[in-house]
C-alpha cells in the first residue's frame, strides 16, 4: 500500500516535469498504479487507517506525486450536495471552460507541499473535461465547484505546475470581481 514516504515533495524534479501520455489501452502496470493511488485516497480518508499509517487526507493524487511521470490521476470526493466524484483519469484534458473563475476560500494545499501557503488559487469555475478510465473507456464530464477545483489541481501536476504558482505574490488574497467563492 502507498504511504506518505512514497509521495515526493516540493523540490523533487519530477514535480516540475511534463508527464507523458499513457498508451491506450492502458497496460496492467499502469492500471495497478492507478488502483494503488485510489487505495491511498480511500485509506487517507479513513479515520482509523489514516491515523494508523499517518496518512494526510487527500481528495486527489496525481502519478507524478509518486514519481511516475505519466498523465494520470485519481480524484475522490463528495460535493456539498452529497454527489460522489470518484474517478481515475488517463490522459485527461480540459476541452472547454467558463470565463468565470472560482476559488476555495480556505486556499489550497498539496500532499507534496509540507507547509501552509496562504492565498487564493483562482481556477476556471466550470469545465468540460475528457479522459479515459482504467478500462480504457472514454469519460466526458462537466464539472463545477470543488470537483472542478480538484480536477484542475491534479491536471496542473501533469504539467509541472504547483498550486502556489497561481497565488499572487504581492497580494495573495487578491480577487477579480466576479470570482465565485467555494466554502
Ligand atoms: O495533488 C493532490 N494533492 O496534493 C492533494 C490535495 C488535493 C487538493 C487540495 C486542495 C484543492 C484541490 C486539490
Ligand atoms: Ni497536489
Amino acid at each position: 500500500m502507498l504511504l506518505m514516504k512514497d509521495i515526493i515533495r516540493d523540490g523533487h524534479p519530477t514535480l516540475r516535469k511534463i508527464a507523458k501520455e499513457v498508451p491506450l489501452p492502458p497496460d496492467p502496470a499502469d492500471i495497478e498504479t492507478l488502483k494503488s493511488m485510489e487505495e491511498f485516497l480511500i485509506n487517507s480518508q479513513d479515520p482509523v487507517i489514516s491515523d494508523k499509517y499517518g496518512l494526510r487526507g487527500g481528495v486527489g493524487l496525481a502519478a507524478p506525486q509518486i514519481n511516475v511521470p505519466k498523465r494520470m490521476f485519481v480524484m475522490r470526493l463528495t460535493d456539498e450536495k452529497g454527489e460522489e466524484y470518484n474517478y481515475s483519469f488517463i490522459n485527461p484534458k480540459i476541452i472547454s471552460h467558463s470565463v468565470e473563475k472560482s476559488y476555495l476560500t480556505s486556499g489550497e494545499g498539496c500532499l507534496s507541499v509540507d507547509r501552509n501557503i496562504p492565498g487564493y488559487v483562482l481556477r476556471y469555475a466550470r469545465i468540460t473535461v475528457k479522459g479515459f478510465n482504467e478500462k480504457g473507456e472514454e469519460l466526458k464530464l462537466r464539472l463545477r465547484g470543488l470537483p472542478a477545483i480538484v480536477f484542475q489541481h491534479e491536471l496542473d501536476h501533469l504539467n509541472g505546475v504547483m498550486f502556489y504558482d497561481h497565488i499572487n505574490k504581492k497580494n495573495p488574497f487578491q480577487l477579480n470581481e466576479n470570482a465565485i467563492p467555494i466554502e
